[in-house]
């Protein structure tokens, strides 16, 4: 099966644009003022306006007021819940979601899997303490179990040099990268953009 493409963190039309070009699958939006890719809702509204039919629209939220989320929702085809959201939370979402789940030793995939099993897919990402995500750092993909029962979205200081072999070795149902196709933060370059999905597009098993 082909490997889905998301590239996390547009703050720009031009960026959207060279995406879907290159055949991205879903674009992300950060909704979390935390970060430096941040936009707020009326930005969301114009931006997804950008976005033909069939790209999926994900907004990324931090442990947030589910009313901000709702109001974002319009904007959306899929949530993605970087924080520390619980199952019950998350089941409460205007939309389809899926939960990211930060790599800290401790992690048990598959219960998480088990507690978040409505969830469309699980996204694992690099954990730095205090850090939500978007560190550009790579965890040990090994830890990834071979068989979990939801589908993996692989995140965590993905770049067009090493995504090729992240889809060999954890063969993910989709990739998710926002640093690792960036000029300087929430600005892609769209060599580095088109390259990462050239990438993924020609790793066997993909
Ligand atoms: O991108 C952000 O600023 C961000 C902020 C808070 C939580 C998650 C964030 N981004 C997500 O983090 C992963 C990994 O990003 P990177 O490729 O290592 O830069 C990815 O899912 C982003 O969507």
């Amino acid at each position: 099966m082909r490997t889905r493409i998301k590239i996390c963190g547009l703050t720009r039309e031009a960026d959207i644009d060279v995406a879907v070009a290159a055949g991205a699958d879903a674009l992300g939006f950060v909704l979390w003022p935390g970060s430096e890719r941040a936009i707020d809702p009326d930005r969301l509204a114009q931006l997804a306006a950008r976005v033909p039919a069939f790209v999926a629209r994900v907004g990324l939220f931090v442990d947030q007021d589910p009313e901000f989320v709702r109001r974002c929702a319009p904007y959306l085809d899929l949530i993605q819940f970087h924080g520390d959201e619980p199952p019950e939370a998350c089941r409460q979402a205007p939309r389809a979601w899926i939960k990211a789940l930060r790599m800290r030793e401790s992690i048990d995939l598959h219960a998480a899997a088990e507690a978040y099993r409505e969830a469309r897919a699980l996204l694992l990402d690099a954990y730095r303490p205090g850090v939500p995500g978007g560190t550009g750092e790579v965890f040990d993909w090994s830890r990834i179990p071979a068989s979990l029962a939801k589908p993996v979205i692989l995140a965590g200081g993905l770049t067009p040099d090493n995504v090729g072999e992240a889809v060999r070795r954890v063969r993910p149902f989709a990739v998710d990268v926002s640093g690792g196709v960036e000029a300087t933060r929430g600005i892609k370059d769209p060599a580095k953009l088109r390259a990462f999905i050239e990438h993924v597009n020609l790793t066997p098993e993909s």
